[in-house]
């Protein structure tokens, strides 16, 4: 059978395969899980309850959910080789590469032998994640040795208790949950292909999670939070910033937080994020960050019909949170492994290799050179 020709680079508009998780830019509402608008996941569920609808299939009865956040609790704990690994690794590491390494080592001593232990392996991934990284972070920079099995009913209050070492208040609480609703599932983007495309050879989980983080690292998919923070920082006044951009738009230059493979419109995580990074702005008492972001989406909107992708508004919301800025995208990790994980489910349950053709370009014909003849 012949190739199909590809209507563009990077895939773009080719279906790669099938999937009942997720719908990116295809109803009114733009994204939905499961079925669910996000518009609705983010106001009325925990980001552990979108977790089981995505995992499992179903939203979880009161009961269920009870008894998930209760395993979950009781997973967050380290293991001793874990923490030395950990120690090992040093201050000025990026800590995605810290996930990384923290993911792989975890396979090697909680191996899944068994495509039975998927589920149980990914429990155990998502709450233990935020431990790796907080007890990497807090080692490496405040020189404390943590105790990361903390009673927090949430991931995302766990994590920023470690952080921290005190308990978050609740509006904090609660932008945590949301953002990590937001960032749990987005359909084929490159990180979930990733993992779908290792899962696709019958490999086990924690390699295809290490892979997917590696993909999510740059700075065109996950890593764009980071970019757009370390960008608006610049900026002391929405005029500076304006200036700034039109500037790099003159350039050319790319600016992180912008634009979508897929949607062309609007990304509906940012309406979301960005009220709550309203809200953060009001409570910390800023009056230069969020006024700098907002001139920066009119002016992307104006000059390049360009708009705020799920990252942009992060940045602010996390940064009034005093959440350090290199550990933006490790929380999307944080959150992410859910779709990851249903993703390679999905994958495992109806499989076939993944491997596409790709259009030669090189020579037609190579003569064989000596290598004493070669120049
Ligand atoms: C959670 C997430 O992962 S969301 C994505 C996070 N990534 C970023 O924010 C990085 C910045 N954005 C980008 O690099 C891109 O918009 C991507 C990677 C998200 C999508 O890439 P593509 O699908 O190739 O973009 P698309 O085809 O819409 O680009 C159209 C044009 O707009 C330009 N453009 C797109 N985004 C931007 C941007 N952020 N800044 C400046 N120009 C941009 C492209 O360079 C392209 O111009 P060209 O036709 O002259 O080459
Ligand atoms: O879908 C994409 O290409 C990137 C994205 O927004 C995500 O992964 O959340």
């Amino acid at each position: 059978m012949a190739n199909q020709p590809l209507s563009g680079a990077g895939l773009r508009g080719q279906s790669a395969g099938e999937t009942a998780l997720c719908t990116v830019g295809k109803t009114g509402s733009g994204l939905t899980y499961r079925g669910f608008d996000i518009e609705t996941l983010a106001e009325k569920a925990t980001f552990e309850e979108v977790a089981y609808l995505l995992l499992k299939g179903a939203l979880p009865n009161r009961a269920e959910l009870d008894a998930y956040h209760a395993k979950l609790q009781s997973l967050r704990g380290l293991p001793e080789a874990l923490k030395t690994v950990l120690e090992q690794i040093p201050k000025d590491a990026h800590p995605m590469d810290v996930m990384r390494t923290g993911t792989s080592m975890l396979g090697n001593l909680e191996t899944e032998e068994s495509f039975e232990q998927q589920e149980d392996a990914t429990d155990r991934l998502l709450a233990v994640l935020p431990s790796i990284i907080c007890y990497w972070y807090r080692f490496s920079h405040d020189g404390v040795r943590i105790e990361t099995q903390t009673d927090d009913d949430s991931i995302g209050a766990h994590f920023l208790h470690l952080l921290r070492d005190e308990r978050p208040s609740q509006l904090h609480a609660d932008v945590m949950n949301v953002s990590l609703i937001l960032y749990a599932e987005h359909e084929f983007n490159a990180s979930t292909f990733t993992a779908r495309v290792c899962a696709s050879t019958l490999s086990d989980i924690h390699s295809c999670v290490t892979g997917a983080i590696g993909s999510l690292r740059g700075p065109l998919h996950g890593g764009a939070n980071e970019a757009a923070m370390a960008m608006i920082e610049n900026w002391s006044s929405p005029d500076e910033a304006e200036r700034e951009m039109l500037g790099m738009l003159e350039r050319k230059e790319k600016i992180m937080g912008f634009g979508h493979a897929i949607y062309r419109e609007s990304d509906p995580r940012n309406a979301i994020i960005k009220q709550w990074s309203k809200r953060l702005a009001d409570d910390v008492g800023d009056d230069v960050l969020y006024p700098v972001s907002v001139r920066c989406e009119e002016v992307m909107w104006r000059e390049k019909k360009l708009f705020c992708n799920a990252d942009f508004f992060h940045a602010s919301a996390y940064h009034f949170m005093d959440i350090p800025t290199k550990l933006f995208t490790p929380i999307f990790v944080m959150s992410r492994v859910s779709g990851w994980a249903a993703h390679i489910f999905e994958q495992r349950a109806k499989n076939r290799i993944i491997r596409p053709s790709a259009d030669y370009v090189g020579p037609e014909k190579s003569e064989w050179v000596p290598i004493e003849a070669r120049e």
